[in-house]
């Protein structure tokens, strides 16, 4: 398993991560346990705010925090100086509670409820982005009612398909996201945004899809961007300043994952920028980037101790953890490939290929397939790399498995940023009608 952030095999010879040895955490706060390493999430928030925020010219990195979204990573972002992309009602109001300054809160969503767009333009958030004509009528409407100027970002559909899993790919013509450029359909959008007495078109956005290593796709995205921005401008005179290009940089999960450089990325959406405004003589816009993944993905680990093992010889060896797929749904959703060892032994010679099955009532409940350990025992604990984006912010209760507690480690230091849920919170939605009561 590579090793991330402040992960280190400590004295003891165990794995050890942001100053804690793993083994001590799985005592103190039980497992399934999720760790996340503050250090490493802050040394990848200063590279993006290097790249692109000190090292190029109006540019802003805001945090999709749907690949983890907590008051504490709230709190972490706005210290290292990003802004936030908030999907949902939910996204928004811990942000809120975390006091994120609202005019650093771009809100996405394709089918964002009245209340939510109503709770965006009273809490002031910076932009809101419109995917779709419905969307456009009601927030119109609602900011009448509200007598405000809404400045908002239109979400555009480029038609580029990004190398990645076809379920994260977002910026092909059939997707369920925004005005398709193709076919008219962004220019009507446009015609009509503008027309709309109380929206303010500040610009475009587009999201091509997520966890990708080719920098052309990014490259392909602004050069398409900017071409459409320019042909606005010629068409309605009317000049746009921002350009968000979304997120979806991608890391490494597993042998064969080779991501590129912060530092390149940031690099190949300048040239685009500067290649396309030349060629079509437009100003450079602002330029927004949001990355989820790659800011929170490598700096999280989950905990899990090994229990029942079976072994159907000649074919496979099972053995099954105290989580699984409700802890991290990416192996069974996408087929997400995940690196493992045996944190109370990371340094011994790998002996067995093993098949790591979650727990769940489910045979596609599967964390890892066909990963080398050294010989597993019940008792193990097992440290899957990884999984610190998109693991607890999809997480489920299925089979009432109750969600593990996450725990930010840093300095030797170790805090509960969200507690273990208890069973009895797994009920305190319960209701029971009068007639089945007891
Ligand atoms: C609109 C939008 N922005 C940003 C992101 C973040 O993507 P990633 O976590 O791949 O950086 C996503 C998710 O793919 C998204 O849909
Ligand atoms: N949740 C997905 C990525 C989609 C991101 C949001 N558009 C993943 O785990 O890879």
């Amino acid at each position: 398993m590579r090793l991330h952030g402040t992960q280190v095999v400590n004295r003891q010879g165990h794995l050890e991560i942001g100053g804690c040895d793993t083994v001590e955490l799985a005592k103190q706060f039980g497992t399934p346990l999720y760790v996340v390493d503050e250090v490493h999430i802050r040394k990848i928030c200063k590279e993006y705010h290097s790249y692109f925020v000190k090292g190029m010219d109006n540019t802003e990195v805001i945090y999709a925090s749907k690949a983890f979204s907590t008051l504490a990573m709230c709190r972490i972002i706005e210290e290292e100086g990003l802004g936030l992309d908030v999907v949902s009602g939910g996204e928004l109001y811990t942000a809120l509670q975390a006091d994120f300054s609202p005019e650093h809160i771009y809100f996405h969503g394709n089918n964002k409820s009245r209340e939510e767009l109503s709770m965006a333009i009273k809490s002031g958030v910076g932009r809101i982005v419109i995917d779709n004509f419905g969307e456009m009528s009601v927030l119109n409407d609602l900011a009448k009612e509200l007598n405000q100027q809404v400045r908002v970002l239109l979400r555009i559909t480029p038609g580029i398909e990004a190398h990645t899993h076809e379920y994260i790919q977002t910026g092909q013509i059939d997707s369920k996201f925004g005005f398709t450029l193709s076919d008219g359909t962004a220019d009507r959008a446009f015609d009509l945004a503008l027309a709309s007495s109380n929206l303010e078109v500040k610009g475009l956005h587009a999201h091509i899809g997520s966890q990708i290593f080719e920098l052309a796709s990014f490259k392909n995205e602004v050069k398409i961007m900017i071409k459409y921005m320019a042909d606005i401008y010629g068409r309605t005179n009317c000049l746009l300043e921002e350009l968000n290009i979304g997120g979806g940089f991608g890391i490494y999960y597993a042998s064969g994952d080779e991501p590129a450089k912060i530092a390149d990325y940031a690099k190949v959406v300048e040239a685009a920028l500067e290649d396309g405004c030349k060629s079509h003589n437009f100003p450079r816009p602002k330029i927004i980037i949001e990355p989820g993944r790659s800011i929170v993905g490598t700096a999280g680990i989950t905990l899990y101790t090994i229990g029942s093992i079976k072994e159907i010889p000649g074919v496979r060896k099972y053995v099954a953890v105290d989580g699984g797929m409700t802890d991290n749904p990416r192996p069974s959703l996408y087929q997400a490939r995940y690196e493992a060892i045996l944190a109370n032994r990371p340094q011994e010679a790998v002996s067995e290929s093993v098949s790591v099955a979650g727990k769940c009532c489910e045979s596609g409940d599967m964390l890892i397939w066909d990963i080398d350990l050294p010989k597993v025992t019940a008792g193990d604990l097992l440290a899957v790399s990884a999984t610190g984006a998109y693991n607890y912010s999809m997480s489920s209760n299925y089979n009432r498995l109750p969600r593990p507690a996450v725990i930010l480690v840093k300095d030797g230091q170790a805090d509960i940023i969200v507690r273990q849920e208890t069973y009895s919170d797994l009920l305190r939605n319960d209701v029971l009608p009068d007639h089945l009561k007891r």
